[in-house]
């Protein structure tokens, strides 16, 4: 039997809530923007990894590098804590659909996919609540701390904050309907690990209050509903000063997209990745056309409008 696991790409800090928010992505076109897993049975009893996929060129060249590695052995030893250690190896492929350093929670994607998928061909071994905190284990060996707000919403779906308690990591926020959210990823790179690094390590105490201003704000307005007053919070006071820099044409690409009738505008993720919200589609079409002739640097780069990812990670195809 095989299965084909799919996790969406995911918009880390939705720039006012700094490694405690984020959202899954789904492509309008119903274009699929995030890595997939198959997993079967291993024919030779030795763990294999093969990877496909338009942004598999920039993966480690030994299987043994790739993340998706380290998720099986970290699955493995969780199996065997709970006494299972008789079980057979996997053979797993990964499409890899995001490309690496984008801002679009690319090993997020892969981790998800990858725990999601050898849950499912052990027999769900484990509980939600567990999954997510090994998915979240994983991505902090990669960028160097634990942050969930990519992991989560690839997962969960929808926008997910991060309460980090014990049994409740996050939790599902309220979305709104009518926002359509332009995702431009301009085709360079940037380190998850290096935009981390660059950030202060202090904060002004009027930046502090800033922040949980707009954070708190942006909470009540999705509760109350108010998608002009929830995107008018989306101001970034702990990242955007300091990574907008590394992103070619930023500033000039803010001031397009709001005179465009945004109604926020961010970094996604770390970088160099952006995101626009606005309240219909027809504006998100047009934002998106300027950024393929503006924003978008080289081939590798691709743009769409999406709606907030309501399913998170799924099974896309089950074989006999
Ligand atoms: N399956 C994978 N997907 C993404 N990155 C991977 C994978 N396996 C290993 N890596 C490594 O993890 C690092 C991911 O970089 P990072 O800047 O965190 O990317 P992103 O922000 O897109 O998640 C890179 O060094 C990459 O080579
Ligand atoms: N909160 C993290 C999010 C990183 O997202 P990625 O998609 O760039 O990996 C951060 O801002 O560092």
């Amino acid at each position: 039997m095989a299965l084909t696991v799919y996790a969406p790409a995911s918009i880390g800090n939705l720039s006012v809530g700094f490694d405690i928010l984020g959202a899954a992505l789904s492509p309008v076109d119903g274009a699929l923007l995030g890595d997939s897993v198959t997993i079967e049975q291993s024919e030779h009893g030795d763990f294999a990894l093969n990877c496909v996929g338009r942004f598999v060129d920039k993966l480690p060249t030994d299987p043994k590098q790739n993340i998706i590695y380290d998720c099986y052995l970290a699955f493995r030893r969780e199996m065997a804590e709970i006494g299972r250690t008789d079980e057979v190896a996997v053979s797993m492929t990964l499409e890899k659909h995001l490309p690496i350093g984008s801002g679009l929670g690319s090993s997020a994607s892969s981790i998800v996919a990858a725990f999601y998928a050898l849950n499912e061909h052990y027999g769900r071994p484990f509980d939600e609540a567990k999954l997510l905190a090994m998915m979240g284990e994983l991505e902090g060996q990669i960028s160097g701390s634990i942050h969930y707000d990519n992991v989560a919403p690839c997962y969960l779906g929808g926008i997910q904050l991060m309460l980090e308690k014990e049994g409740r990591i996050s939790e599902s926020l309220p979305v709104i309907d009518d926002w359509h959210i332009v995702s431009t990823y301009p085709g360079i790179s940037i380190s998850t690990a290096e935009a981390r690094a660059i950030l202060p390590n202090h904060y002004s105490r009027a930046d502090i209050i800033d922040h949980g201003r707009h954070l708190g704000t942006f909470i009540h307005a999705l509760y109350r509903g108010d998608g002009e007053l929830a995107a008018e919070s989306i101001r970034d006071v702990v990242a955007e000063p300091y990574r907008k820099q590394l992103i070619p044409g930023f500033d000039e690409m803010r001031e397009q997209m709001m005179a465009q009738g945004a109604l926020a505008v961010g970094i996604s993720g770390s970088g160099p990745s952006v995101f626009v919200i606005t309240d219909s589609q027809q504006k998100a079409e047009a934002m998106h056309r300027w950024m393929q002739q503006h924003f978008i640097r080289n081939d590798r780069g691709f743009s769409h409008v999406c709606r907030i990812d309501s399913l998170g990670t799924r099974v896309l195809e089950e074989t006999a």
